[in-house]
């Protein structure tokens, strides 16, 4: 019987209780053996981020010591090119066996933005796609989405079958917090407590980020 890998890529500046709450309902829902979160280093479509990629990476260590089945996983930060998520499955499958089961989390708008990932086409040759419910996103999915969720989506997420190739739609609790909102709060000089955990509360403040400067 294979393993249960579960990945959650994300730029995290910084991770929230929305990315660790999601991760955790998923992996208790889907018996994973493990669940990576995955902070890229050039975050392939947008900006760069306001705190590094080593500060991103420290912040989810610290989010996630003692709370197994979540761990971190650094690859992205060894590549000095966007870090594409085609890449980082390649990299994942070359490390497993054929029977793990690879799935990738996505957040509804990260979802809906897919027809723009590079070699997106590919990305359920490696793992099944778990969408993730976000109560702030209202959009349609793209035209150029629905033939793959008419061919490969099923309504029971039990019922995924195989190693990679279907897509299914999770039920979480619903939490409206964004990395925006939380870089936003901290640069009025407002507080974050509850919408981080304590540990990435205190690497914030230790390291002075997200702060207006004076
Ligand atoms: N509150 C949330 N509920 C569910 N999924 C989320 C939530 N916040 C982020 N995600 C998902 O987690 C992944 C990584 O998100 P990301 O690190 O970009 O956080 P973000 O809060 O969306 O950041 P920003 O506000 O800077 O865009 C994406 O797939 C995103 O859709
Ligand atoms: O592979 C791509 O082309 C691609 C394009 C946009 C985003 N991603 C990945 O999707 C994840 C969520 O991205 P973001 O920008 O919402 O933090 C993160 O792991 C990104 O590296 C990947």
């Amino acid at each position: 019987m294979g393993r249960r890998i579960g990945v959650l890529g994300g730029t995290f500046d910084p991770v929230h209780i929305g990315h660790l709450r999601g991760a955790l309902e998923v992996a208790e829902q889907f018996a994973l053996d493990e669940l990576r979160l995955i902070p890229n280093s050039q975050p392939p479509h947008r900006g760069v981020p306001s705190s590094s990629a080593a500060d991103r990476l420290a912040m989810v260590q610290c989010a996630v010591a003692d709370l197994p089945p979540l761990t971190v996983d650094a690859r992205e930060l060894g590549r000095d090119r966007p870090s594409y998520t085609i890449d980082t499955l390649e990299s994942l499958r070359a490390e497993l066996s054929a029977d793990d089961r690879l799935y990738l989390l996505l957040g509804w708008d990260a979802f809906c933005g897919l027809p723009g990932w590079r070699r997106w086409e590919e990305l359920l040759e490696h793992c099944h796609i778990l969408v993730l419910q976000r109560p702030d996103a209202d959009m349609e999915a793209p035209e150029a989405l629905r033939d793959l969720l008419a061919g490969r989506s099923v309504s029971d997420p039990q019922a995924l079958l195989g190693s990679s190739g279907q897509i299914a739609f999770v039920w979480q609790t619903p939490l409206e917090v964004s990395a925006t909102q939380i870089r936003q709060l901290l640069a009025s000089g407002r507080s974050v407590r509850f919408l981080v955990p304590d540990a990435v509360l205190a690497y914030i403040n230790a390291h002075g980020l997200y702060r207006a400067p004076n």
